[in-house]
């Protein structure tokens, strides 16, 4: 007979730790019930450097702050013509220069494609090695379409479609995106290593 699989015992859900509300908003569409998980509004330090190590090092201040499991993660937008930037950098040149100025960037080459990427990082504690899981949707960057909610969603029109992120409805993009297949391998990785949660009623 087959021995039972026994996993690790978690003694609490993973809090997943953003301060950005849309990222939360999808990552609850894309898990479901899939993984129990708490969330926490912080908007943590990051790193300069490249986005695993972002990644992991906001995976281990987060894991310091709630003291406990925790799952954060980090998204790129690279443009191809400039060899990955803005990359991680994304955030501070979107909130410059916009979707107009990311538009410019690209003027003075024809190669106009990019690729979305999200980097997931799982720190089961303070002080544990965090793991990353990376998702990427490949496509390009076009003049702003679609309703303005998130990031730079109206400027990234995913390879295959031609909808932009933006204009597309959200069950069609958690299907394809950079988040939904990073987020994939995390749950997958929840599957083999079979956590389980000891639920604590005062948590
Ligand atoms: O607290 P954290 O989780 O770090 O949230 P953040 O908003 O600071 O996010 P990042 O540091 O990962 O920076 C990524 C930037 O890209 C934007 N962004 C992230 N995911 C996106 C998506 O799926 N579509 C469009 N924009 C996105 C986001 O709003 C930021 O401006
Ligand atoms: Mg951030």
């Amino acid at each position: 007979m087959a021995a039972a699989r026994v996993g690790m015992v978690l003694n609490r859900p993973v809090t997943f730790v953003t301060g950005n509300a849309k990222k939360l908003e999808e990552v609850k569409a894309i898990l479901g019930q899939s993984i129990p998980f708490h969330s926490l509004k912080l908007d943590l330090p990051e790193l300069q450097g490249e986005p695993e190590e972002i990644s992991k090092e906001k995976a281990r201040l987060a894991a310091l702050q709630v003291n406990g499991p925790v799952l954060v993660e980090d998204t790129c937008l690279c443009f191809n013509a400039l060899k990955g930037l803005p990359g991680p950098y994304i955030k501070w040149f979107l909130q410059k220069i916009g979707h107009e100025g990311l538009n410019n960037l690209l003027l003075a080459y024809e190669d106009k494609s990019a690729y979305a990427l999200c980097v997931f990082s799982l720190a089961l504690g303070p002080n544990v090695e965090p793991v990353t899981f990376l998702g990427k949707t490949p496509g390009k960057i076009v003049p702003p379409r679609g309703p303005n909610d998130f990031g730079w969603d109206p400027v990234f029109q995913p390879d295959g479609y031609d909808q932009t992120y933006a204009e597309m409805p959200k069950e069609e993009k958690n299907k394809i995106s950079h988040r939904s297949r990073a987020l994939s391998l995390v749950k997958a990785h929840f599957v083999e290593a079979g956590y389980s949660f000891q639920t604590d009623p005062s948590s």
